[in-house]
């Protein structure tokens, strides 16, 4: 079986690899900025503010103009195809005003799941049509990475071999356009927090799936230096009445990344799942601290555990833009110094920053 026909040139494995280095570079983590109209307006409703598409501008232009400074902790932001777009109030695109602050722009490429008939209630995801169309636009307009996120969910029969498969293959041959297409793939396998299950149990799901992801990577000539992982933090189950903490959720996530996750990828950047602000901080500094070997830089690309505080100090409202840029920067801040181990926990939190994020079955 020789190499014969490489997938990549030399000048577009630098390319890659430098945008995904970049991202994570010196506990650097992502926004992740890219909820679906749907999923914004669930977020927009818990706040009492209408969804329409000026509202998420505004909210989004509030975010994204907050001080150049964010650059320090923010290597990367995810946008939706509408954000991508979108101007703020002076009529300057979102996505130049995040490239002057040196911060790399991504897009959101998946569109939804399907059901996986015969099982119990699995899916694939889809979006693999026309995506390299979608991708060489996206790239032409600004964008340097791309994002897809496949859903594992742990109960009777599930995950399924068939859905941990087709999972793996569909996030392979999305990463592989990706590529072909100068976009560096932020592979997202999501073991969703849905259920009673044990630490251990999530543990074994995600090992399954991870060993599963990264054969399928190979397999479709993907080069994993030019990559981003996405992944869940092993945690227990929503629903699982044993707590355990921060080192026992770092202990479990490193083991399982260890046995799975090549050392050629260079960063691991976790999704929040879920969890509450200050839970989703800590967690990453505990595993940051955790003492097994650690070849990827480990960080965040949170979603609700980034916007939470700054969605509620905004409440809809222009008057409110320091006091939700400030809430904005302080928790990106904290996840910076979380992707470096060296966050400490001042005592008391704002409510806000400790209240559970979950949603049940949470689509996007
Ligand atoms: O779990 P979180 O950190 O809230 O969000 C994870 C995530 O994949 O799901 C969201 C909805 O699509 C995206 O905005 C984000 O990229």
């Amino acid at each position: 079986m020789a190499h014969r026909f490489p997938a990549l040139t030399s000048e577009q494995k630098k390319e890659l690899s430098e945008i995904a280095q970049r991202i994570v570079a010196n506990g650097k983590g992502i926004l992740a900025a890219d909820e679906s109209v749907g999923t914004m307006g669930n977020r927009l409703q818990r706040i009492k503010v209408e969804n329409t598409e000026e509202n998420r501008r505004q909210f989004r232009e509030i975010l994204f103009t907050v001080d150049n400074s964010i650059n320090q902790s923010i290597g990367g932001v995810i946008l939706f195809h509408e954000t991508l777009y979108q101007k703020d109030s002076q009529g300057k695109l979102f996505r130049n005003i995040l490239k002057e602050k040196g911060i790399v722009v991504g897009i959101k490429l998946d569109q939804g799941g399907a059901p996986l008939a015969g099982t119990n209630k699995e899916t694939t995801i889809q979006g693999l049509d026309g995506l390299s169309e979608r991708c060489a636009q996206y790239k032409k307009d600004g964008a340097d990475f791309g994002k897809w996120r496949a859903v594992l969910r742990i109960d009777n029969q599930c995950p399924s071999n068939l859905a941990i498969q087709e999972n793996a293959n569909t996030l392979a041959r999305y990463a592989s356009i990706c590529q072909q297409n100068g976009l560096v793939p932020i592979v997202e396998p999501e073991v969703i927090p849905d259920g009673d299950h044990d630490l251990e149990h999530c543990q074994y799901v995600t090992e399954k799936v991870l060993a599963a992801v990264y054969k399928a990577l190979n397999d479709h000539h993907v080069y994993l230096e030019g990559t981003l992982l996405k992944p869940n933090m092993v945690t227990a189950g929503h629903a699982c009445t044993k707590k355990y903490t921060p080192e026992q959720v770092a202990m479990a996530t490193v083991t399982a990344l260890h046995r799975t996750v090549p050392a050629a990828v260079p960063g691991i950047c976790f999704l929040s799942g879920g969890m509450s602000e200050e839970d989703a901080t800590l967690n990453l500094n505990a595993i940051n601290l955790c003492p097994l070997p650690k070849p990827w830089k480990l960080s965040f690309s949170y979603g609700r555990a980034l916007q939470a505080s700054a969605l509620a100090a905004w409440g809809g409202k222009a008057a409110n833009k320091k006091a939700t840029q400030e809430a904005f920067m302080k928790r990106a801040l904290a996840n910076c110094q979380a992707a470096k181990g060296q966050y400490v926990h001042m005592g008391s939190s704002a409510a806000t920053s400790t209240q559970s994020l979950f949603t049940a079955s949470y689509t996007y």
